[in-house]
């Protein structure tokens, strides 16, 4: 008996959460890495059925990194990054378009709807849901000048369709969305997942922006996860830095989003199980929240 009333114990802790949430927008970056495990998938999978079924709008964009590094190989593709982007000449940008969207995406939306929900998926030119113009990624030089690198088709949004997203989650389905945008004269782009993630969760006001990641979260110099940081902070370990790669653009797209009126916008280890419930169901949570 006493084990189900714990059972009802800690749905009632989560009342709170369900009653605040209730009707609002949750961004959800799924990355490459945190999608390599059997288990895991599941359990994503199931975490986001559940967010939709309790009343919350789930919002997915997935990665895909690890899985175009494979496919280049194949191809016998070198590439580059430079800041934690994809240096991407046409050959590497029909590559990850035919990986991010043919197979990634696909994989999501199975993965969803085979625990019950309903997925769609979408790439950036779907109803030009991510409008993308190219962009040139800044680098910072040894006399401390910045200058502006040209990374082939690589895009930042710079219009999201949100009428399309209103309308499938009026229709009860989850939009999953792959990080290729479109630009003003048809051309593919390839986008950062996690600026995808930003420029969306900031279109849509969401509630929460959650990137899931391999790592804790955001971590110091000597490897100790900071469980809160600022946008101040967050520039000086990047300048310093503490942070560096692919940590890059996850803690600056979580800035603008937050500046770009996102509530609350958090890393969090995408290898411990149900990681998006505990983050957003109790007090404590898990991973990094980024302040502003
Ligand atoms: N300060 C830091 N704290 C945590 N991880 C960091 C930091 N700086 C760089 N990283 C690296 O960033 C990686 C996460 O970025 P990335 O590989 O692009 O992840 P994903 O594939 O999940 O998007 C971590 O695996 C880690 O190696
Ligand atoms: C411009 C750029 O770097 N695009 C990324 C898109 C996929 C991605 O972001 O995947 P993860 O989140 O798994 O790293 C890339 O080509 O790898």
């Amino acid at each position: 008996m006493q084990d189900l009333i714990n059972k009802a114990n800690v749905l009632m802790e989560a009342l709170p959460y369900l009653k605040r949430f209730a009707g609002t927008t949750i961004v959800i970056k799924y990355g490459g890495h945190a999608m390599a495990d059997e288990k895991l998938k599941e359990s994503f999978a199931r975490d986001v059925v559940l967010l939709k079924y309790i009343g919350l709008n789930p919002v997915i964009v997935h990665g895909g990194g690890p899985q175009i590094n494979e496919t280049l190989k194949k191809y016998g593709i070198v590439s580059e990054f430079v800041r934690g982007m994809r240096v991407t000449d046409a050959a590497t940008m029909g590559v990850v378009e035919m990986v991010l969207v043919g197979q990634v995406n696909k994989e999501v939306v199975g993965l969803i709807n085979r625990h019950g929900g309903r997925a769609v998926g979408l790439s950036g030119k779907d109803g030009e849901l991510l409008l993308a113009e190219k962009m040139l990624q800044e680098v910072r030089q040894e006399d401390g000048s910045v200058e502006q690198v040209d990374i082939g088709f690589v895009g930042d949004v710079i219009h999201v369709n949100q009428a399309l997203i209103d309308t499938l989650e009026q229709g009860k389905f989850i939009p999953v969305i792959a990080p290729v945008g479109v630009g003003a004269g048809g051309e593919s782009y390839n986008i950062n997942a996690d600026v995808v993630a930003g420029r969306v969760a900031a279109a849509l006001k969401a509630e929460k922006l959650i990137l899931l990641t391999d790592v804790q979260g955001v971590k110091d110099k000597q490897g100790n996860l900071l469980t809160g940081i600022s946008v101040g902070e967050m520039r000086r370990l990047i300048s310093d830095e503490s942070i560096v790669g692919g940590m890059i653009p996850k803690v600056e797209c979580c800035a603008d989003a937050l500046a770009g009126g996102v509530k609350k916008a958090h890393i969090i280890d995408g290898r411990v199980e149900h990681a998006v419930l505990l983050e957003i169901f109790t007090d404590k949570g898990v991973g990094t929240e980024i302040v502003q």
